[in-house]
C-alpha cells in the first residue's frame, strides 16, 4: 500500500466529511427540492428526439480533489434512469394523469421529480402542475400505482448495465445500488433481473429507515457508503453513477465523486456539480478512476 497515498487519502476523506456536512447544512436542508427557473421549461416529452449529445467529462464544484479520482475503490449506482430504464414508465402515466386535466408533462418537471421519493416526487408534481385542489398528492400515488404495477415487471436495463455491474464484480471492486424507490416498487422493477442484482454488494431503498429524507439529501449515499465492509467508506474513494440532477445534488452533498448519465432530452445546464458526464454507462472508463480496465479494453 502506498503509505503517502493512504494518509491523504484518510485526512481528506475526514475534510470531506467536513465540507460535504457543512454544504448540506448551508445549502441543501432549507431547500431540498431544487427550484428551475420557468425559462427552462421544454417540449411536451413526447414530442421531442434529440440525438445523443457527445461524451464528455467535466470537473465542476467537487468537494474532492481531481488528483483523487485515482483512489476511488467503491462504487455506488443509482437504479431508475441509470441502471433500468423505468423512468419511461413513470412519464408515461403522468402524463395520462395530466392529460386529464388538459396539461402536459414537461422536462422541466420531470427534471425536479426525477431521483425522489415518492411521496417527495408527487407533491411537487400536484402543486407545480397546479391540480392540487383536484387531485392530493396521495390520491395522485394511488391512482398511478395500478398503471407503474403492470409496467415495472416489463423493466428493462439500461445500455452497459449489464457488462459494468459484470465487469466490476467480476474484479472484486465493492459495488451497491442507492435508489429513492422504495421496496414493493424495487422488487417489481428487478422482476427480471434478480441475477445481476444479486451481485452487489447491497441496496439501500428510498424507504430504509436511515434514510430521513430523498435525493438531493445525501442520506441515502452515506447510508450505502456504511454498509460496505469495513465501512464507512471514505467519501473520496467511492464514485457514485446517477441519471437525475437530484441524485448529482445528493452524491455531491456526500462528498463523493459522480458521474452523470443523463436522458439526452435533460438541459445540460441541469448537469449540476457533476464530475463527469456520459452519455451512456458504455461509455466509461474504468481505468480512468484507478479501477480495473475492462479486459476488451482497447486502451
Ligand atoms: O433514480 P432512483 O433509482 O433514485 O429512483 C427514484 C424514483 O423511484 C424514480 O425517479
Ligand atoms: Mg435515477
Amino acid at each position: 500500500m502506498n503509505v503517502t497515498k493512504y494518509a491523504f487519502g484518510q485526512h481528506q476523506g475526514l475534510m470531506n466529511r467536513i465540507l460535504a456536512h457543512r454544504l448540506y447544512e448551508a445549502v441543501a436542508v432549507p431547500t431540498p427540492i431544487p427550484h428551475y427557473p420557468k425559462s427552462l421549461s421544454f417540449s411536451p416529452l413526447k414530442t421531442l428526439e434529440i440525438p445523443r449529445i457527445k461524451t464528455h467529462s467535466r470537473m465542476a464544484n467537487s468537494t474532492a480533489p481531481v488528483s483523487a479520482r485515482g483512489l476511488i475503490t467503491h462504487v455506488i449506482f443509482d437504479m431508475d434512469g441509470l441502471l433500468l430504464d423505468t423512468e419511461k414508465f413513470y412519464t408515461e402515466v403522468q402524463e395520462i394523469i395530466l392529460a386529464r386535466y388538459n396539461k402536459t408533462f414537461d422536462w422541466s418537471l420531470k427534471a425536479r421529480m426525477m431521483g425522489m421519493k415518492a411521496i417527495e416526487a408527487a407533491r411537487v408534481f400536484v402543486k407545480e402542475t397546479g391540480i392540487s385542489d383536484s387531485l392530493t398528492a396521495e390520491e395522485f400515488l394511488v391512482e398511478r400505482e395500478s398503471m407503474l404495477q403492470k409496467l415495472f415487471p416489463t423493466s428493462e436495463l439500461m445500455p452497459g448495465a449489464s457488462r459494468l455491474i459484470r465487469h466490476l464484480h467480476a474484479k472484486g471492486v465493492p459495488i451497491c445500488v442507492a435508489t429513492g424507490s422504495h421496496k414493493r416498487h424495487f422488487e417489481l422493477k428487478t422482476q427480471q433481473h434478480r441475477e445481476l442484482f444479486s451481485l452487489m454488494h447491497h441496496v439501500v431503498l428510498g424507504d430504509d429507515p436511515e434514510v430521513k429524507k430523498g435525493k438531493p439529501s445525501p442520506d441515502v449515499f452515506l447510508a450505502a457508503a456504511k454498509r460496505f465492509e469495513g465501512g464507512p467508506i471514505d467519501s473520496d474513494k467511492i464514485i457514485v453513477f446517477e441519471d437525475a440532477p437530484s441524485g448529482v445534488k445528493g452524491a455531491k452533498n456526500a462528498g463523493m465523486f459522480v458521474i452523470m448519465v443523463p436522458d439526452p432530452r435533460l438541459n445540460s445546464s441541469l448537469h449540476g456539480p457533476a464530475d463527469q458526464v456520459l452519455n451512456s454507462l458504455l461509455d466509461f472508463s474504468p481505468s480512468e478512476w484507478g479501477l480495473p480496465p475492462f479486459d476488451d479494453a482497447t486502451s
